[in-house]
């Protein structure tokens, strides 16, 4: 059985995390959503509550659900984020993961968007990334190369749950432990918080060199 004290912390660290990357510029308006399995309660995870300002967020704004249907545990509580879908289809695949982060960063999304406008031939298409170091940060066994997914946006946001467990289901391990979503944001993925919002930092910080990269690229092809 959690202790109030589990489950007040990990409310605690959802709204300190949303308020940092708020501050980032990744979360602005109610952009975004956090999630944390609840180790001491089976089958249960705690989530933002949807539409609530992530610049002011506070523990109170979390709801506890259950894994297994994204439902609310409590009658009373405030609805789940609308991503909730997304966060249950990662808890649900991987057993070791504990947290989920979703956000908006802005090279992040702008790469998804523009990958899904200019693959029109892959259902999920991939941005590999090569080379740089920071690949490192996603803690992947063979950091050369890596290729991150890109999930069209549904507006039923179920169906990009789907997506990712059909995506992720029976992939051999070794990936990256991230995922893009089309002219919409990124999430990431991990054992704990911190972790799963250091990967979301690291694809970020990919997609910004990857944009430089590209610009520095046309400079130096210019006559
Ligand atoms: C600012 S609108 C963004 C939402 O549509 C959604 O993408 C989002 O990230 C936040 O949804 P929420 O239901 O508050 O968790
Ligand atoms: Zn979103």
């Amino acid at each position: 059985m959690i202790t109030n004290v589990d489950h007040d912390v990990a409310a605690r660290s959802l709204a300190e995390t949303a308020r940092e990357l708020y501050a980032r510029g990744w979360m602005e308006g109610t952009a975004g959503n956090l999630s944390t399995r609840l180790p001491n309660e089976a089958g249960h995870a705690l989530i933002t509550a949807s539409g609530r300002g992530k610049g002011r967020l506070t523990a109170a704004d979390t709801v506890e659900v259950r894994i297994a249907t994204g439902a609310p545990v409590r009658p009373d509580a405030p609805r789940p984020s609308a991503e909730t879908a997304i966060h249950m289809a990662l808890l649900r695949l991987f057993g070791d993961c504990g947290a989920v982060v979703h956000a908006h960063p802005p090279y992040a999304t702008i790469a998804a968007a523009h990958a899904w406008e200019s693959d029109t031939e892959a259902e999920i298409p991939l941005i590999r990334f090569r080379d740089f170091e920071l690949i490192k940060g996603f803690g992947v066994r063979d950091p050369a190369e890596v290729a991150v997914p890109v999930f069209p946006n549904w507006p039923r946001v179920a169906r990009i749950g789907e997506d990712i467990e059909t995506h992720f289901t029976g992939l051999t391990p070794g990936f990256p432990t991230v995922l893009l979503i089309a002219h919409h944001g990124a999430t990431a993925w991990g054992p704990d918080l911190d972790s799963a919002r250091d990967r979301l930092e690291c694809l970020e910080a990919l997609c910004r060199l990857r944009y430089l990269n590209s610009v520095a690229t046309t400079i130096q092809e210019t006559p």
